[in-house]
């Protein structure tokens, strides 16, 4: 029901655009105050009440008042979004989720739902369903009894519950599994329970927190691409904690990659992947991981950086003279093998099916991994030669990059427009 002054009216809205059209067309009210069931607001608010962004806004975490667990997250979540935060283990992931769900206080800093600061609210004010990583199923009750016990605890009614709980489990798949209880079910059917149950609550957010990490990698492969189109069907904003970089790469439209108490970068896959921002978020992303090796640029306006002397590159910019570190994924790297003039040897060799993982070792101890879909026969010790492709990142002493360099697929060689284009 909407009220506008003394009149009130009965309709049913799907879309914030049709709110929209409505009073703009129809009654012209666009800025007065009205009443839409409980809430009472503009118009604007109205329709902005559907949208649910989270935006945190210079948060900070300590346990003890001594020791930073997170400091200054800033970042806007947009309504509808997929947001993956990954980092390693303890970097504090789950203590970031868990004061976006109001579990833990905030130590510092605002976090706003829909443009409310909701600091002060508890979880179930929040508008939000969560999903956990042991699914937190209670095993005495059977599955339909658990995708409905919140909605119970509700008070909803009893009918209504009925509807809600068979459309979620209709949309997972387990309509026939409905009286079963947890133990009697597998990983991966315990995990959908959880699943149904954030989809009966009818929260327009959900959080997950490392929900697939007990299921096994062919199960997790699957279930990762149902999480997404559940995600992108029922239109949810989704905060997603994992640890694993695949996942967060397939299934986010943006990612948070968290080290260090901070936020390293925030970006699409892609993004991340073609322009990392150091090289802890450049070694995160991908397998095997991106070498980093020690250069040198032997001169100040000079562009070359050597790390062993049959082991080259040439920078695309200037570069003071010092010591930097150079990014190469495996799969940019050429290989060559019967060659003598070379000071890279071969380690061992592993195959994976269709690719090798080649383990080289340079004179000066440090290790580059190859990855080739060739064919190849080597032995170890076997000496080779390795040749950048022209893809390579560039760091400073701290990490930070200076550049990358998009790969060419030519001879080789970038013209000076080229690399200026694609320099950041
Ligand atoms: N209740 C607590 N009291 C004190 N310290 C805590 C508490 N909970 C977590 N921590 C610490 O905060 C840090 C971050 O933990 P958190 O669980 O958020 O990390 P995470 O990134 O989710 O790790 P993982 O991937 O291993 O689950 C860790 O050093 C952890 O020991």
């Amino acid at each position: 029901m909407i009220s506008i002054g003394k009149e009130s009216f009965f309709i049913s809205i799907k879309k914030p655009t049709l709110i929209n059209q409505f009073f703009t067309h129809s009654l012209h009210a666009k800025h007065n105050n009205i009443t839409f069931n409980t809430y009472t607001g503009t118009v604007t608010e109205i329709i902005r009440s559907e949208h649910m962004s989270i935006e945190l806004k210079n948060i900070a975490k300590t346990y003890d008042n001594k020791n930073w667990i997170l400091k200054d997250i800033n970042t806007k979540i947009e309504t509808g979004e997929f947001f993956a935060i990954v980092g390693p283990s303890g970097c504090g992931k789950s203590t970031l989720l868990r004061m976006i769900a109001g579990l833990i206080p905030i130590s510092s800093g605002d976090l706003q739902i829909d443009n409310r600061s909701v600091i002060n609210l508890p979880p179930r004010e929040r508008n939000l369903t969560m999903v956990f990583q042991d699914y937190a199923l209670f095993p005495f009750l059977d599955v339909e009894a658990n995708v409905g016990f919140g909605l119970k605890a509700r008070k909803m009614p009893e009918l209504k519950i009925k509807k809600r709980v068979a459309h979620a489990l209709e949309l997972v798949d387990l309509t026939a599994l409905k009286t079963r209880k947890p133990r009697e079910l597998s990983g991966g059917q315990r995990q959908r329970v959880a699943l149904a149950r954030a989809i009966a609550s009818d929260a327009k957010i959900c959080l997950m927190d490392e929900p697939l990490s007990n299921l096994d990698a062919q199960l997790r492969g699957k279930m990762r691409s149902e999480i997404r189109e559940l995600q992108q069907r029922l239109g949810l904003t989704l905060i997603y904690v994992t640890h694993d970089q695949i996942e967060a790469m397939t299934m986010a439209d943006r990612i948070m990659v968290l080290n260090n108490q901070q936020v390293q970068q925030v970006g699409s896959p892609l993004d991340i992947y073609q322009h990392p921002s150091n090289s802890f978020v450049g070694t995160f992303f991908g397998t095997p991981q991106m070498n980093i090796l020690k250069a040198h640029c032997p001169h100040t306006h000079n562009q070359q950086l050597i790390i062993d002397p049959f082991l080259t590159f040439q920078s695309p910019l200037d570069l003071p003279a010092g010591d930097y570190f150079v990014g190469v994924r495996p799969v940019d790297f050429d290989l060559t093998t019967h060659v003598t003039r070379t000071n890279a040897f071969v380690r061992s060799v592993e195959y994976l099916g269709n690719e090798f993982i080649i383990y080289i070792k340079l004179d000066d101890s440090a290790e580059i991994r190859v990855v080739t879909s060739e064919k190849i026969d080597l032995n170890s010790n076997e000496r080779v030669l390795i040749r950048p492709k022209n893809k390579f990142f560039i760091f400073d002493h701290s990490g930070k990059t200076i550049s990358f360099m998009k790969g060419v697929q030519n001879n080789g060689r970038t013209s000076k427009q080229e690399t200026q284009a694609i320099i950041q």
